[in-house]
């Protein structure tokens, strides 16, 4: 539904966005994510029709919004956006704040602003309150609400929940997406939290340097990831130097099924921590190899976990949900579970 196809954008000489491209399917979850100054946000404003791109096409329902020869305005695209923290009017109450840009009616107008405050589970008495008087969770939702009152096809979404508290954040983003689901509106999403990404998208774009490394599913790019830089910017990631040969990984960790078996030799593996097992070991086994714990940084539900063997050129630090018998000195028993990530690079 909306295509981008080859986005360029330079600000002066310092190139922003780099020949990016990609697919958004009516009703689905896009998240962009990237570290801070990697493009996400001009990218949203280009999208929007705030920003111009140097080249490329964008296209909304086979409708072309930019390209050479064409540039449609951000009022006329058909496209909601939500900014950081909402920004929403401070001298409109929350009602007029929704209503702005519906041009019925005052009873029209009315009636619209009571069903888009049901849509986004706000109470409707909240109309008669200043944007100030209400929590930020709800200040969120009537910025949502407004930016649905234009009917939009699409939903770009800035960071709309980083102001939030964690709670009060997974709570809305989790609304948020049931209820452009619902309303069948596609949404693209710009965060630099990967938690918030993999949790909201259909798709996740990963954004660097203006240049998307990776695009796909979220289970895709987090047990998939290209290269290392994405790998662990999705989350904490084991990366070993492994030797690669009929579709296994030989690796500290013992010899571990390949998830692309064309790669062979010498290669930089990845596993993420909860595919390593970690068990106390019986007394009368051998373990393969000898692992030892050489300290606990217990933090409650997780501790890291630094092991040392005589085969590994250096410790392992590995995140794992906490058991109270780990203590150092503790010869422990590891296996992996999965497929070992071949990246790239
Ligand atoms: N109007 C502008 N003029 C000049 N440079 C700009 C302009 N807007 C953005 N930039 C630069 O473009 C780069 C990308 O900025 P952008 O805001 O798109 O990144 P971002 O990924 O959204 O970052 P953050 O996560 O910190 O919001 C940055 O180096 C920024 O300084």
């Amino acid at each position: 539904m909306i295509e981008l196809a080859n986005i360029s954008k330079k600000f002066g000489q310092t190139s922003v966005l780099e020949h990016l491209s990609l697919s958004v399917l009516p009703s689905s979850r896009t998240v962009i994510v990237g570290p801070s100054g990697s493009g996400k946000t001009t990218l949203l404003r280009i999208l929007a029709g705030f920003e111009t791109p140097d080249s490329g096409r964008i296209t909304l329902s086979g409708k072309t919004l930019f390209d050479e020869n064409t540039f449609i305005p951000a009022h006329q695209r058909g496209i909601g956006f939500v900014p950081q923290e909402g920004a929403l009017f401070p001298h409109m109450k929350v009602g007029d704040n929704i209503a702005y840009g519906l041009n019925g009616s005052k009873h029209e107008n009315r009636r619209r602003v009571a069903e888009l405050m049901e849509l986004v589970s706000l109470d409707s008495r909240l109309q008669h309150h200043w944007p100030h008087e209400i929590s930020g969770g709800q200040q969120q939702r009537v910025a949502l609400a407004r930016a649905l009152a234009q009917e939009p096809v699409l939903m770009l979404l800035d960071e709309p929940f980083s102001a939030l508290d964690t709670g009060l954040r997974a709570a809305t983003r989790k609304a948020t997406a049931e209820l452009l689901t619902h309303a069948g509106v596609a949404s693209i999403l710009v965060t630099h939290d990967q938690h918030e990404a993999l949790s909201f998208a259909s798709q996740i774009a990963v954004i660097r340097d203006g240049r998307f490394t990776q695009v796909g599913s979220p289970v895709e790019v987090y047990s998939q990831p290209v290269d290392e830089a994405t790998a662990l910017f999705l989350g904490d990631a084991l990366i070993f130097n492994a030797q690669i040969s009929n579709g296994f990984a030989r690796c500290e960790l013992g010899n571990i099924p390949a998830d692309n078996p064309q790669f062979s030799g010498e290669r930089r593996i990845m596993l993420r921590p909860e595919q390593v097992v970690i068990s106390p070991l019986k007394a009368d086994s051998e373990p393969q190899p000898v692992v030892t714990i050489v300290d606990v940084d217990f933090t409650g539900y997780l501790s890291t976990l630094t092991l040392a063997s005589p085969g590994w050129p250096m410790p392992l630090q590995v995140k794992t949900i906490s058991q109270q018998n780990w203590r150092a000195g503790m010869v422990v028993k590891l296996a992996v579970n999965g497929h070992a990530c071949v990246l790239a690079d």
